[in-house]
């Protein structure tokens, strides 16, 4: 146990992400008393039930009211609606921060609604799994992973607290700007996640169009590529909604060389495929070598999805 952080934290729709803070906090002392919101009563029912808030609430405004910590973790695209109700309500020195996947867009959304007192510093743990809902967090989720934070204005006091929050949590910390962790996220999460999407629908195209049965018989290689495609739609349209610069950036990038590995196979140059597979063997083996791989620890964490 640590001492606490944060006297009064307030999470802003209970899904993984928050509910993952929560376990964490609870588990670690980090909050002396954490409130919630959802939208839904069976959510805020579970969140009591699973004892990951304290308290629930049926607005975000009587969640953040008090808090000293107000973290935001709805889907990117409902963020700015949020902070719009929340803002004036919130407590003069209380921080605020988020969770979401694209950074840019949240700062546009959410910044305008915070008066002059109130520190904002956005955030995004590079955790996660493909389930969502108040019943798929579990406390580890983010040991051993990097939280991104975007500090701008905010007073070193203010950002050293919220530090602390995610170190306890079992994070390593970076301090990013916005543009770089959009464009960085669109190579390691968001144009991945696309492609799995795609390759779910190329396959069950081919399903319709053959009347067979592949995605019955579907191989380890097309499990283990495809597991990120179960996860939240409006989770991800939003991403795609909101980072269209980058992942279109990379996506043409993505495309120029997939044409020249399919290039490659029409030509049936051997060496051509070999060189690019060793190279970028070595690459993928070096991430895993340095500990950085990302891939979801099963701590045998609920699999049931719930919102
Ligand atoms: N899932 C991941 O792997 C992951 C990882 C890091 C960051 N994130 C980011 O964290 C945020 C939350 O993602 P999650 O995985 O916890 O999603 P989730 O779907 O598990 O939870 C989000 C919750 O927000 C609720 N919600 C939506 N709009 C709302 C509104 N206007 N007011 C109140 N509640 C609302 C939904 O009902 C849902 O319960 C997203 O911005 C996402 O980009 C997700
Ligand atoms: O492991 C997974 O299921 C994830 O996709 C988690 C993941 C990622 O791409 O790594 C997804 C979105 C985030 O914003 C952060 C983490």
């Amino acid at each position: 146990m640590s001492a606490p952080i944060y006297d009064r934290v307030a999470l802003i729709g209970l899904g993984l992400i928050a509910s993952s803070m929560g376990h964490a906090m609870k588990k670690w002392g980090l909050a002396r008393s954490i409130a919630g919101h959802a939208k839904t009563e069976a959510t805020r029912a579970a969140a009591l039930e699973l004892g990951f808030c304290d308290e629930v609430f049926a607005t975000a405004a009587e969640a953040a009211d008090g808090a000293d910590l107000v973290v935001l973790a709805v889907p990117v695209g409902a963020m700015g609606a949020v902070a719009a109700e929340i803002g004036p309500h919130l407590k003069l020195g209380a921080t605020v921060t988020d969770v979401g996947s694209v950074k840019q867009a949240v700062i546009e959304a959410v910044a305008p609604h915070l008066r002059a007192g109130i520190e904002f510093i956005p955030g995004h743990p590079l955790a996660g799994t493909e389930h969502s809902g108040p019943r798929s967090g579990f406390a580890t989720l983010f040991q051993n992973r990097w939280c991104l934070i975007i500090p701008g204005e905010a007073s070193p006091e203010a950002v050293a607290r919220l530090r602390a929050l995610w170190e306890g949590m079992g994070s390593n910390v970076e301090e990013m700007d916005a543009a770089h962790h959009d464009l960085v996220l669109a190579v390691t999460s968001h144009t991945p996640h696309l492609i799995a999407y795609t390759m779910v629908g190329v396959a069950d195209h081919l399903r319709r169009v053959t009347e067979s049965e592949i995605i019955k018989y579907s191989a380890a290689g097309f499990r283990d590529f495809t597991r990120i495609a179960a996860s939240d739609p409006t989770m991800w349209r939003d991403v795609f909604l909101t980072n269209k610069e980058a992942t279109l950036d990379i996506l043409g990038r993505f495309t120029e060389e997939l044409f020249m590995l399919q290039r490659a196979i029409r030509m049936g140059d051997g060496e051509e495929l070999f060189d690019y597979f060793t190279r970028t063997r070595a690459i993928r083996r070096g991430i895993i070598e340095a500990g950085q791989d990302t891939a979801a620890p099963d701590f045998g964490r609920t699999k049931v999805d719930e919102k």
